[in-house]
């Protein structure tokens, strides 16, 4: 059995980077005190910046008070050492895409924690089961797959592994209930139900743009005239990064077949380096790198 919501405080979050300080952030502004781990002092510090500016642009926009912000970065003590989650009631894994690094942090995790501490994975791809595999209490493990911005973003996807139980999945909805998000439930099968439609949806933007079926303006703009979504495909992929986006679609590839390969564009600007926004070009070029 896991500890239920009413006794969870202290929340522990593994992995410092894009997805794990914007968790830390919402769990901090709920009133968790948070515990925020990261590989070096460097990586921890990034992930309090990005903290910093996105709890500053909610004080700028008045979504959030001054005092509220300033209580809730206070709440987020940042570590490099895993012996600092040892009183942790929940712990979320955001470290990167890669099924041995997952194991190796959840092994190391079940000897940190006590028995019935939820160990929720924010994997994007990877299998629940096989992560869970790594601990001898998989029964505990769930897919708690925030999506980016996690400060901006309404939904939680809970992710339920072969052996995880129904009281850790009750947990994984009512912790992301507390922290202001609305949930919904997929089965362990790869990519759940956001990527295994998401991917395919950008490779096949991709494709259509190599294939010269319309100017990459004319996708994006397509897509979001014609269908209601707030950005298009190639303009997504960018967001999202298109390394990051080649190594989702070559995991489901990997596991479901062809009809997910990624387009062959996709790869040839991940080797030239336009990795999207954060690279400063992918299909489009971005001023502010
Ligand atoms: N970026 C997205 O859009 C997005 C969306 C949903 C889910 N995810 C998933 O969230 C996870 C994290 O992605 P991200 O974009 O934040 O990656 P990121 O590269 O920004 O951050 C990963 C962090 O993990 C750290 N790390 C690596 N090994 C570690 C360890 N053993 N202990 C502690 N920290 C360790 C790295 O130093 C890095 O700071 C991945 O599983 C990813 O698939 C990402």
């Amino acid at each position: 059995m896991v500890r239920t919501l009413d006794s969870v405080s202290r929340v522990g979050v593994v992995g410092a980077g894009t997805m794990g300080s914007g968790i830390a952030q919402v769990a901090a502004t709920a009133g968790y005190d948070v515990v925020l781990r990261d590989v070096e002092q460097g990586y921890v510090d990034d992930g309090f910046d990005s903290i910093d500016d996105s709890l500053g642009r909610l004080v700028d926009r008045g979504a959030l008070g001054e005092s509220d912000a300033d209580a809730a970065r206070e709440r987020i003590e940042g570590t490099t050492d895993l012996a600092d989650l040892a009183d942790c009631d929940l712990v979320v894994e955001a470290v990167v895409e890669d099924m041995d690094v997952k194991r190796d942090v959840f092994d190391e995790l079940e000897e940190r924690v006590d028995g019935d501490v939820l160990l929720g994975t924010n994997t994007s791809t990877l299998s629940i089961t096989r992560i869970a595999n790594a601990t001898r209490s998989p029964e505990r493990v769930v897919g708690l797959h925030f999506m980016n911005p996690v400060p901006v973003m309404d939904g939680v996807e809970v992710v339920v592994g072969e052996k995880t139980t129904d009281d850790a999945v009750d947990l994984a909805h009512a912790f992301a209930e507390d922290l202001g998000k609305e949930t919904w439930e997929a089965d362990d099968k790869p990519g759940f139900v956001t990527n295994r439609i998401l991917m395919p949806w950008l490779n096949e933007g991709i494709r259509a743009f190599d294939e010269g079926v319309a100017t990459k303006a004319d996708i994006d703009r397509g897509m979001k005239l014609g269908t209601n979504v707030p950005m298009g495909p190639l303009e997504l992929a960018d967001h999202i990064g298109l390394d990051v986006v080649l190594h989702a679609s070559e995991t489901l590839h990997e596991e479901l077949g062809d009809r997910y390969k990624p387009a062959y564009l996709l790869r040839r600007k991940v080797d030239a380096g336009d990795l999207g926004k954060k690279s400063g070009e992918g299909f489009y070029v971005y001023d502010d790198g």
